[in-house]
Order: structure tokens, then C-alpha cells, then sequence
């Protein structure tokens, strides 16, 4: 095993961590650290990257499931956007189909969720209320990667194919919506009276991230200066850093780890990237 990871982080030794290539990992890592960490920028998935995937052996909710289980949905509404997600779900991580034959049934998941959403005519200041009384929870560790980030002045760039509002409700409640913190994702549009009538712009889902950023070119034009990238996400339209494994774990392995330089297999927390980050910006 290569010495960085014995000496300097010993993180990477835990049985969770996966690589294909660690060698390649330490040379990335080396020469990171070498560029400085004001060449340092994180961008993350949301859903089960930063939050957590299961708690207690049952699942947490997405943003889309913290609405869906919310008292603001009917009781027939509920039950429509179950049935989706019992047949879209499997479908999104099922390992066997290609992207391309995945990609128009998921902009249909999307698509009828949001019609349903929007029928329930949704106020925008109940959101942090069903917010608190869901059973969303960021990932062990999280406290420490928001504030070191901001301590770093490193941006943090969120990009959620879930709900702006309801994510940015979540770290908002978690205290760690800190100024270097910006979020790309399907944000509600709500009337005069504070009703949800739409989404917002372009629809985000997993495979088109990447459109999503060029779409905010003049953002990312400001980090520009700062081209090393720690890349952290849970499914292979979040490519290339870090990636959580969470469900499906033996059929995917393989092609996680083809397009993934650390994959963590089952690991709840932020432990790994917390470590690589505290090397990468000389504590450790
Ligand atoms: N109606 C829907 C649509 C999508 N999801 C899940 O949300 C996740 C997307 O959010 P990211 O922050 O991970 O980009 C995605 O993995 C879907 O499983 C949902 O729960 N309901």
C-alpha cells in the first residue's frame, strides 16, 4: 500500500475505501497538494452523497421524498408519487441498462413528479416546517467539511438533480449554509401569494449535470483559478472523484470503480473526503 495513505491518511486503509488504482489516487492527491488548496474547489451531489443513504437500517428521504411524505401532499397524491418511485427507482439504478436508455425515463420520473407537486398547490413557508419534522440527515462529519470549506475560503458547488428549496432548507437547519456555499437545482416557482405554481428554468436530473453547469457559465468562470477539483457523488452521472456506493453494491461495484478513483462501499460518513481535505489544505 502506497505510504501517503499508512502515514499521512490512514482514512484511506479503511475497509470501505475501494480503488481501482491507488498509486493514480496518490499521484492525484500529491499533486494537489502541491498546486495548493487555493487551486481547490469541492462539487457535490446532494441526495445521499452529502445526506445520508439509511439510518438504523431504514432508508432516509431524498429532497423529493421529504415533500412526498410531507403533510402538504394528499393522501392519493402520496400514493402516485410511491407508485413512481417504485417504478422509476429500480430503474435508475439498475446496472444492466445503458444511460442513453435510462435518460428519457428518468426526465419522465422527474416530469410527472413535478406536475403532482405542483397540483398540491405547496406554500412556500411551510417548506422549513416540513423540513424539521422530516427524517432527512446529512452524512456523519458534515459539521467539519461545511466549516473547514468556509474556514479555506474553498467553494463548495452543490449540484442537486433533488429540490433547491428543500436542500437549501436542510443545511440551512444544519447551520453550515455558509457564503462559499452554492447550489445548482430544480428550484419551486412560487407566485405572488407564496404557491407553488412551477419549477423554475430547465429540469436537473441525474444525467444532466454537466448541461446544468455550462448552462452557468459565468459562475464557473470564477473558478476558473481553481481547476483541482474534489468531486464527490452516489450515482455515474456524478462523475469522477469520490463516490458512495450505497445500494446495489455487488452489481455495481465494478463500474463504480471503472469510473470512480475512491469508491466508499457502504460508509455513512464523510470520514474519507474529511481526511483528504485536511490533507489537501496542509492539516494533516
Ligand atoms: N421524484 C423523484 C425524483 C428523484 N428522486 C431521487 O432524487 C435523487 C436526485 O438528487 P441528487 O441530489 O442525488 O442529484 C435521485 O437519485 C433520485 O433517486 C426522488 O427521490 N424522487
Amino acid at each position: 500500500m502506497c505510504r501517503i495513505f499508512n502515514v499521512k491518511i490512514p482514512e484511506l486503509s479503511n475497509p470501505s475505501v475501494c480503488m481501482r488504482d491507488p498509486h493514480r489516487v496518490q499521484e492525484i492527491l500529491q499533486s494537489m497538494v502541491k498546486a495548493g488548496s487555493n487551486t481547490v474547489q469541492v462539487i457535490s451531489d446532494f441526495d445521499m452523497t452529502l445526506t445520508r443513504f439509511a439510518y438504523n437500517g431504514k432508508r432516509c428521504p431524498t429532497c423529493h421524498n421529504i415533500l412526498d411524505n410531507s403533510k402538504l401532499i394528499s393522501n392519493d397524491c402520496k400514493e402516485e408519487l410511491k407508485k413512481l418511485l417504485n417504478t422509476y427507482y429500480p430503474i435508475e439504478i439498475d446496472s444492466s441498462r445503458s444511460i442513453e436508455d435510462k435518460l428519457p425515463l428518468m426526465v419522465e420520473w422527474w416530469t410527472k413528479a413535478h406536475e403532482i407537486l405542483v397540483q398540491q398547490e405547496i406554500r412556500k413557508d411551510l417548506l422549513a416546517i416540513v423540513v424539521r419534522e422530516s427524517d432527512a440527515m446529512l452524512r456523519e462529519g458534515y459539521q467539519l467539511l461545511f466549516d473547514h470549506l468556509y474556514e479555506h475560503s474553498i467553494p463548495l458547488l452543490i449540484f442537486s438533480a433533488g429540490i433547491g428549496d428543500i436542500l437549501e432548507e436542510v443545511i440551512r437547519q444544519a447551520g453550515v449554509f455558509h457564503p462559499n456555499v452554492k447550489v445548482f437545482s430544480n428550484y419551486m416557482d412560487f407566485d405572488e401569494t407564496g404557491v407553488l405554481r412551477a419549477f423554475k428554468g430547465e429540469l436537473i436530473h441525474i444525467y444532466n449535470k454537466r448541461e446544468g453547469a455550462l448552462l452557468n457559465t459565468g459562475h464557473f468562470q470564477e473558478l476558473r483559478t481553481r481547476p483541482n477539483v474534489l468531486l464527490l457523488g452516489d450515482s455515474l452521472g456524478d462523475l469522477t472523484m469520490i463516490g458512495f456506493l450505497n445500494d446495489k453494491v455487488e452489481e455495481r461495484k465494478q463500474s463504480y470503480l471503472d469510473s470512480y478513483d475512491i469508491v466508499l462501499v457502504k460508509d455513512e460518513t464523510l470520514e474519507v473526503p474529511n481526511a483528504l481535505l485536511l490533507y489537501l489544505t496542509g492539516n494533516k
